[in-house]
């Protein structure tokens, strides 16, 4: 099985892995955070989400935190954004690049965003053509491709139908992405090559909670059918407000180990995204959720005399 030379990490710790945590942290903190996954080398980091601050308090110092980050020439610096008031946030704060996320479980939709599928490709349809006019790249993103923590199964049809909503609102990547993180590699492989009917294979990207240990296999599984983007957070931090139980992105860490095991280019630093996973993980006064972070952090610290 051939699989790709080069993968490209979105670094969503910023944004996913903190926008759950209960205390909120400080915008120089996650300033901090950001600088230091910048200088860690990736091309594109989640830095913020213009959404409402009543539906995610954590998320209200976004502007702050644009305006703190020290930007390296060529890196996209990207943010959510639900609905017009969301992309006049983030243009005015100078993100690179907007995400409109919508879902493939209807129960979702209304849970997350307080509409169904149909009304929120209505509500992205003026953000998108605005995003355009304004010169930023567009990202969809669409939760609960694999299972809902509302409704159950979701099926392959409706991922795909809703990539196609997605692509014909000018989309340039579209996230495929397991919310709770109950997908299987079979089942991921069958989901991304339905998307991939719809969109092309080289723009979709694999989003993936770890809840069932399942991400890292899953990440493999897409590896094997072409994929060459994916989503993790520094730390494993993450989960999502509106689906309870639903633990971390996949950790950085733990994805770099995997692919530069496997020879495959990513442009990063390992080594100094476990300093910047250890920095966020004390912050916030817990273990960092990377196996890969924790033991080159240990190993490191056993060297020194
Ligand atoms: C979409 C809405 C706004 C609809 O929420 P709504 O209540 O239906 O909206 P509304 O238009 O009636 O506005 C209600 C209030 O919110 C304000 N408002 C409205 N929009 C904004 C905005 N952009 N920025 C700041 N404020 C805003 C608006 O001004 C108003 O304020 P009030 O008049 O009551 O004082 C809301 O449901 C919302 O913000 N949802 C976001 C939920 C969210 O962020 N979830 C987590 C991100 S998605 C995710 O994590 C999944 C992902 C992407 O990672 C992939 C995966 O793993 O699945």
């Amino acid at each position: 099985m051939n699989l790709p030379h080069k993968v490209k990490i979105v670094e969503v710790g910023p944004r996913d892995g903190l926008q759950n945590e209960r205390e909120i942290i400080p915008a120089a903190v996650k300033v901090a955070l950001v600088d230091r996954l910048t200088a860690a080398g990736f091309a594109n980091i989640e830095a913020a989400s213009f959404v409402s601050p009543k539906w995610v308090p954590q998320m209200a110092t976004s502007a702050e935190v644009m305006a703190g980050i020290r930007r390296r020439p060529g890196v996209l610096y990207s943010a959510l954004a639900p609905n017009m008031q969301g992309l006049e946030a983030a243009h005015a704060a100078g993100v690179d690049e907007v995400v409109i996320f919508g879902a493939a479980s209807e129960a979702f939709s209304q849970k997350n965003i307080n509409c169904s599928i149909a009304e929120s490709v209505q509500r992205f349809r003026p953000v998108a053509l605005a995003a355009r006019e304004m010169g930023l790249r567009l990202r969809g993103s669409i939760s609960c491709a694999f299972g809902c923590p509302y409704q159950g199964e979701v099926s392959s049809d409706t991922v795909a139908d809703v990539v196609g909503r997605m692509r014909d609102l000018g989309c340039d990547e579209i996230d495929i992405a397991d919310t709770i993180g109950v997908g299987t590699p079979r089942q991921v492989q069958q989901v991304m090559a339905r998307a991939a009917g719809a969109f092309p294979i080289a723009q979709l990207s694999g989003h993936f909670h770890d809840t069932y240990g399942q991400a890292l296999a899953n990440i493999y599984a897409c590896l094997e059918i072409g994929v060459t983007t994916f989503h993790s957070s520094v730390a494993g931090l993450g989960g999502c407000p509106y689906a309870k139980g639903a633990t971390g992105n996949v950790a950085t860490e733990d994805v770099l180990y995997m692919l530069h095991g496997l020879g495959i280019h990513t442009g990063i630093d390992l080594g100094a995204v476990v300093d910047a996973g250890q920095f966020i993980a004390s912050h916030l006064g817990r273990k960092a959720a990377s196996r890969a972070g924790n033991a080159l952090a240990a190993s490191r610290a056993a060297a020194q005399p």
